[in-house]
């Protein structure tokens, strides 16, 4: 399993980074380092709505002893009011507004009566109180995020502040997604006798969208070599990658393996995993777009998706880690694992105070997908490892953090 891992992340590179409007860089990693071409405040403003006053004039204001200024203008937020605090004078001001030359200090509504004409005031701020200086926060010329930060709600914060309508990220890769065999039928029309649903291009869309890609899903192809081999070459087009599920394994109708196998630049490797033993990795085209070819058993898919595309998907953006971080716990259950594989289990952990604690789900079975879909970790077995007990240590795969 890990030799296949390499091969596919050894081929996989990062997609060249371009610039992009903030909004659909969120998610992705940053490909430049943002230098700020202001400062944070741009300038001395107020951070209460009251008045801005000079402290000295206010020294014993309490009260008992309020101390009476006249009121000579007012400042709004986004207002250029070229008004002088002149001593024994006080603005009002409201939060957001330039500082008036002149004034030092603001007071807050709350100690005064809120005069407009005159203003009564019962203490006196302390110097500079309720001032936020130009420069405070980020200063022109500042660095404010790293290369190879991955955008968040916080990073696109600072980018939108400091003026910036796009940054030089690396792009979602675009994924397309295509099912084949005969007996698959689309969900929401009538099945006939045999058929089943396509549920791995749902799956498999999913996930990848989940993993942050942007995807087509061309759902089935049947099982016609001509029809599959036109539409993946039809579909390079728009693909950074491509994924295929079925026809891969010994069977009389498997074509994907024939046809692809015919090109040579697809290799379809046995690997000692279970479930997702049958894989096929390799390029297509002029422009070498990596697919995979994973096997057609539903779990079997999805395990496949989360081994090798997740990281390949993940190397493609330029996120790291490429693969999942591990983390251990104790099974709850005792199961067998196959000699010489590595089992992925499907398991129901939770984390809590006496750390991971996983329950499995449902059966082995590569086709069982009501267990899967009330899983949400996958127990790792290691290739020498034939049975775990109720209690032992094993090493788990959490499901749902995509950012980890
Ligand atoms: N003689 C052997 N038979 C099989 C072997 C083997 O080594 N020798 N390997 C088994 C393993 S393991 C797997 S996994 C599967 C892989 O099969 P294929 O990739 O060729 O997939 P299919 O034969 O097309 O389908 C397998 C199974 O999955 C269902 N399926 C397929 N596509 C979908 C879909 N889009 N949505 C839902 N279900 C799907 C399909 O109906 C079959 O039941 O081969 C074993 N056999
Ligand atoms: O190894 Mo297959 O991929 O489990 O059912």
């Amino acid at each position: 399993m890990d030799e296949h891992l390499e091969v596919v992340l050894g081929r996989v590179q990062a997609l060249p980074a371009f610039e992009q409007p903030l909004m659909e860089a969120v998610g992705l990693v940053l490909c430049e380092d943002v230098v700020s071409g202001l400062s944070l405040p741009g300038f001395d403003n107020s951070a209460m709505d009251g008045y801005a006053v000079q402290t000295a004039d206010l020294a014993g204001a309490s009260q008992d002893n309020p101390i009476t200024l006249p009121v000579v203008g007012e400042i709004a937020a986004g207002r250029v009011e070229h008004i002088v605090v002149t001593p024994g004078t006080c603005v009002r001001i409201m939060t957001g507004a330039p500082m008036p030359r002149g004034a030092d200090s603001v007071v807050p509504v709350e100690w005064t009566d809120g005069g407009t004409v005159n203003v009564r005031i019962a203490q006196q701020p302390a110097l500079a109180a309720s001032v936020r200086r130009a420069g405070e926060d980020v200063q022109a010329g500042e660095k404010v995020l790293d290369r190879d930060t991955v955008l968040g709600p916080r990073q696109i914060a600072v980018l939108a502040a400091v003026g910036r309508a796009r940054v030089k990220a690396r792009p979602r890769p675009r994924v397309v997604v295509v099912s084949t065999g005969a007996e698959l039928r689309e969900p929401g029309t009538k099945l006939g006798e045999g058929q089943i649903y396509d549920s791995n291009s749902y799956t498999l869309a999913a996930a990848a969208r989940a993993a942050g890609a942007v995807v087509y899903r061309v759902g089935i192809v049947g099982d016609d070599p001509k029809r599959i081999m036109d539409t993946l070459s039809d579909q390079l087009v728009r693909a950074d990658l491509v994924i295929t599920t079925g026809g891969v394994s010994m069977g009389a109708y498997d074509v994907v393996k024939e046809e692809l196998s015919k090109l040579g630049t697809v290799d379809f490797p046995q690997v000692a995993m279970q479930p997702g033993k049958p894989q096929g990795f390799g390029v297509l085209g002029e422009d070498e777009v990596p697919i995979f070819t994973l096997p057609g058993n539903p779990v079997s898919a999805y395990v496949s998706f989360e081994v090798f595309v997740r990281p390949a998907l993940r190397k493609l953006m330029g996120q790291m880690p490429y693969r999942r971080r591990p983390v251990h716990g104790v099974s709850l259950d005792g199961f067998s694992s196959p000699a010489g594989k590595r089992q992925f289990v499907r398991a129901a952990a939770t984390s809590g105070d006496e750390g991971w604690m996983a329950s499995t789900v449902g059966g082995h079975g590569s086709h069982l997908l009501g267990g899967l879909s009330r899983s949400n970790a996958l127990i790792v077995v290691p290739e020498d490892v034939t049975s775990v007990r109720a209690g032992d240590q094993v090493e788990l795969w959490p499901l749902d953090e995509e950012t980890g």
